[in-house]
């Protein structure tokens, strides 16, 4: 058995981040789908009851943005130093936000809500945007710095994710758009959008996207 055993439902969600930290720097994992027998095997075992969660050899960790953070510091994903590294909790804490007002959208709000999401979403964007053209991300592909971080998996799903939703919601902005375009681009990340098990794969739980 692998180092690292990925414990997610069989859907991109909040898993997808992990799996293209993993991916992108080919690192060895395994993923296991919790969806069969959740409530019983799997829910009790987690320390909020929530996946993802992440065996690290026999240390399970839950809650993604830990899960990120630890994966980060063990792998060099976090910064050449402690400014950059505050500056990745930041963004990512950044991502987060969004990521909570996207998911509510999905799982409670999704007819009703759609529309006022999206006209919204620009201002929800601009942040990262100005945020990644003081930093020169469009040439970087990095969110900080100038060394890949795990919050630049975070955010590539998220812009990802929200351009299902949105198609057209980087179109006024020059530096995400060609942010996400040079992570596209990364062979590791390219190969895993690729794959059958990708392309198979549901954004949501409740298959809204
Ligand atoms: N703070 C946690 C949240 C984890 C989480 O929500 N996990 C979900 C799966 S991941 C996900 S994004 N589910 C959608 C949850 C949601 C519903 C409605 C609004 C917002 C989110 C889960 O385990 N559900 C099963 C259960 O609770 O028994 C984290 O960041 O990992």
């Amino acid at each position: 058995m692998g180092k690292y055993q990925l414990i997610y439902f069989n859907v991109k969600g909040r898993g997808e981040a992990i799996r293209l930290l993993f991916k992108d720097n080919g690192i060895a994992y395994e993923e296991i789908n919790c969806g069969e027998n959740w409530l019983k095997e799997w829910k009790p075992q987690m320390q909020f009851g929530q996946v993802p969660a992440l065996k690290d050899n026999d240390f399970l960790l839950v809650q993604t943005n830990a899960i990120l953070r630890h994966l980060g510091r063990k792998h060099g994903l976090y910064g050449n130093n402690e400014q950059e590294a505050s500056l990745i909790d930041m963004i990512n804490d950044g991502i987060e936000d969004l990521r909570v007002k996207y998911l509510t959208l999905i799982y409670k709000n999704y007819e009703n809500g759609k529309d006022i999401y999206i006209a919204e979403l620009p201002a929800q964007l601009q942040p990262f945007e100005k945020l990644l053209s003081e930093n020169g991300a469009e040439k970087t592909g990095c969110c900080v710095g100038n060394k890949r971080s795990f919050a630049d998996y975070n955010l590539f799903d998220l812009l990802d994710i929200n351009q299902v939703l949105a198609p057209k919601c980087l179109d006024d902005f020059p530096t995400l758009t060609a942010y996400y375009q040079l992570q596209l681009a990364r062979p590791g990340i390219a190969d895993h959008r690729e794959s059958e098990s990708f392309k198979q794969m549901n954004i949501n739980g409740n298959g809204k996207q």
